[in-house]
C-alpha cells in the first residue's frame, strides 16, 4: 500500500516537466470509433481529458465513429463501401453518418466527460461554419475536403473553461450540403487551423507499423511518403498518415499516432517519460523513449 502510494507520488513527481511544458498549449485529440469501447473505456478516455483540461491544457476532441455508422446502415440495409480508407457517401448515407457522428457519438462522449466533472459542449463542423467543404473526390460522393476553418469557436469554448467535442460533420459552401469528412481528415483541418501543438491521433493498433507489423516509433514525412508509396500504410491509415502530414505543414507542432485502447494512452503520452505510438515530426530530435 505504502508502496503503491510512493509510485504514485513519484510519477506525479516526474509529470512536472511535462505539466510545465504542456500548460497552456492547445491539443487536439482524435478519438477515433475503434478506439472507443466500452462504457469503462470511455469514462477513462473522459477522464483523460478532464484531467487534462485541470492541468491547464486545452484538450479538443475530434470523433470518428466508422463502426457506429456501419452498424446503422446495416440495420437499415444500406450498403457501404470504402476507398483508400473514406467511405462512399450518397444521399441517404451521409443522413445517417449524421444522425450517427453528431447525435449518437457525440452526445456519448459529452456525457462521458461531464459525468467526470468536466464541462463538455458538443458540436459539429456545421456550428458556426467551423468547416466548411467541398466534394473531396466525385466517385465519393458527399464526403467533403475542409477549405475553410473558423476555429474561432473553438478558442471561444475552450478560452471559457469548456473542452469543445466536435463530430466531423462538414457544411458546403452553397445549397446548405451536408458533408462526410473522415474524422482524422477532420481533426488534422481544426488542429492545422488552431496551430496546435500536439495532434493525437487514437486508433486501435499501436501506431505505424513497417513490413515486419513492428510499430516505427519516430518517422519523418519522408519516411511516411515511402512507406505509403510501397503499400506498407494502407487501408484506414492513409487518412492518418495523410492527415499528419497536412497538420505538420499547417504549422501543428507534432502528430502521435497511438492506441487509444491502453489504459490511460493520452496521459502517458503527454505526461510521463514513455511516450507511446508513432510520433511523425520533421526535424526536432526525439526527448522521450517511446514505446
Ligand atoms: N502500416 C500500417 N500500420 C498500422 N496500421 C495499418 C497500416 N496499414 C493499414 N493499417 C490499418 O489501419 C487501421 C486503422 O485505421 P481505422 O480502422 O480507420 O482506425 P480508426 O477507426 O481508429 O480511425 C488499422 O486497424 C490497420 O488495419
Ligand atoms: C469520409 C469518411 O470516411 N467518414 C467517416 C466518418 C467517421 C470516421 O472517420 O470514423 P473513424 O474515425 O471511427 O474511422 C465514415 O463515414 O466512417
Amino acid at each position: 500500500m505504502m508502496r503503491d502510494s510512493i509510485a504514485t507520488a513519484r510519477t506525479l513527481s516526474e509529470a512536472l516537466p511535462y505539466l510545465q511544458r504542456y500548460t497552456g498549449a492547445v491539443v487536439v485529440i482524435k478519438f477515433g470509433g475503434n478506439a472507443m469501447g466500452d462504457d469503462e473505456a470511455m469514462a477513462e478516455f473522459a477522464r483523460d481529458i478532464v484531467l487534462m483540461r485541470q492541468v491547464g491544457v486545452n484538450p479538443v476532441v475530434v470523433h470518428g465513429g466508422g463502426p457506429m455508422i456501419n452498424d446503422l446502415l446495416g440495420k437499415l440495409g444500406i450498403a457501404s463501401e470504402f476507398r483508400r480508407g473514406k467511405r462512399v457517401t450518397d444521399k441517404a448515407t451521409v443522413e445517417v453518418v449524421e444522425m450517427v457522428l453528431s447525435g449518437l457519438v457525440n452526445k456519448r462522449i459529452v456525457q462521458a466527460i461531464n459525468d467526470q466533472g468536466g464541462r463538455a459542449v458538443g458540436i459539429s463542423g456545421k456550428d458556426d461554419d467551423l468547416m466548411v467543404c467541398v466534394a473531396d473526390d466525385p466517385e465519393l460522393g458527399f464526403v467533403g475536403k475542409p477549405v475553410e476553418m473558423n476555429v474561432q469557436v473553438l478558442r471561444d469554448l475552450y478560452n471559457a473553461g469548456i473542452i469543445p467535442v466536435v463530430a466531423p460533420v462538414g457544411t458546403g459552401v452553397e445549397d446548405n450540403e451536408t458533408f462526410n469528412v473522415n474524422g482524422d481528415t477532420a481533426a488534422g483541418a481544426i488542429a492545422g487551423a488552431l496551430k496546435a501543438d500536439r495532434l493525437l491521433l487514437l486508433t486501435d493498433v499501436s501506431g505505424v507499423k513497417d513490413e515486419t507489423g513492428a510499430v516505427v516509433t519516430q518517422l519523418s514525412p519522408e519516411q511516411v511518403r515511402e512507406l505509403t508509396a510501397r503499400g506498407v500504410i494502407a487501408g484506414g491509415m492513409i487518412p492518418k498518415t495523410e492527415t499528419a502530414l497536412a497538420a505538420l505543414e499547417a504549422g501543428v507542432r507534432a502528430v502521435v499516432i497511438l492506441d487509444g485502447r491502453i489504459p490511460n494512452a493520452c496521459l502517458l503520452e503527454l505526461f510521463t517519460d514513455h511516450g507511446a505510438g508513432s510520433l511523425i515530426r520533421s526535424t526536432e530530435p526525439r526527448v522521450k523513449p517511446r514505446g
